[in-house]
């Protein structure tokens, strides 16, 4: 079940990727669409964040190439932005959580140019939609898991981009916060961004995303919710893994999509 759509905001052709001669994607061919929630599914070492990554021009591709908004990705590096797994920082590098924020906006400033009142304002405005404007002065290091990722979110959000790529950002976090980071990227749907999601609990794949891409080192699916998340494409791509299968079955067959109009 893959998907082609028309006008897609990203175009994947024949991608494969190896790591020191090991393959780790085979032949992904993908196009997506612009302005909807998109999650990547897949058990652990299935190539989600190597796929992400490969998108972003992170790393090198064995094979194939990418388009963005029709174009190659070094022609729309300032349309898209990253939210890196939280443990890949150093959180305890000295600064604070306003000049973190900051950051998001040197891609438009330049690195030498001083920040205008404008770009002071977006990130306030940043910290404000996920809820972190009074933690503006505190170092990094001195913030829950939680907070990180809402920092992280609000450099995101800062950057005004069109894509957003975020790398499991509901990992180790709170119910809060991953209340909060649900009602923000609903809010950026809204707004017609483009989010594409790596993500882990199956649990939620229903409530949270429009679009899912199946994958499990090769392309098993990429498709709207309704027809992408089965149980035998979940079967496919889990294989044995998958013990969740019964009860996500019965999800599907109740027809349950909570919270999705
Ligand atoms: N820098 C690297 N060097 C060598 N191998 C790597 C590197 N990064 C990832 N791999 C391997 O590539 C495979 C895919 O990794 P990737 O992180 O893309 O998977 P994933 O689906 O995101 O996994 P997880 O859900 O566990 O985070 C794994 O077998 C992993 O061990």
């Amino acid at each position: 079940m893959i998907q082609q759509v028309e006008n897609p905001i990203i175009e994947v052709h024949d991608l494969s990727v190896s790591y020191e001669k090991k393959p780790v994607l085979w032949d992904v061919d993908l196009s997506l669409p612009s302005g909807k929630l998109i999650g990547i599914i897949g058990p652990n070492g299935a190539g989600k964040s190597t796929l992400l990554k490969s998108i972003m021009g992170l790393l090198p591709l064995s094979s194939g190439y990418i388009n963005i908004l029709d174009k190659p990705l070094k022609e729309v590096r300032d349309k898209i932005s990253y939210v890196p797994q939280r443990e890949s920082v150093d959180w305890d590098f000295p600064t604070s959580v306003f000049d973190v924020v900051m950051m998001g906006r040197y891609g438009q400033l330049g690195l030498l140019k001083r920040p205008k009142k404008a770009d002071k304002e977006i990130v306030m405005d940043s910290l404000s939609k996920v809820g972190m404007e009074a933690f503006k002065d505190r170092q990094i290091s001195q913030l829950s898991g939680g907070q990180q990722q809402r920092v992280f979110l609000a450099r995101a959000l800062a950057q005004q981009a069109e894509i957003y790529f975020m790398d499991e950002p509901f990992a180790g976090v709170d119910a809060a916060t991953e209340k909060a980071i649900v009602e923000l990227l609903r809010q950026m749907s809204a707004e017609k961004k483009t989010v594409i999601v790596v993500h882990h609990d199956l649990q939620s794949v229903a409530r949270y995303f429009d679009w899912i891409i199946l994958l499990n080192m090769r392309l098993v699916a990429s498709g709207p919710i309704e027809n992408a998340f089965t149980p035998e494409l979940l079967q496919e791509t889990y294989g044995g893994k998958l013990t969740l299968l019964t009860e996500i079955s019965e999800l599907i067959q109740k027809n349950r999509f909570p919270n999705r109009e």
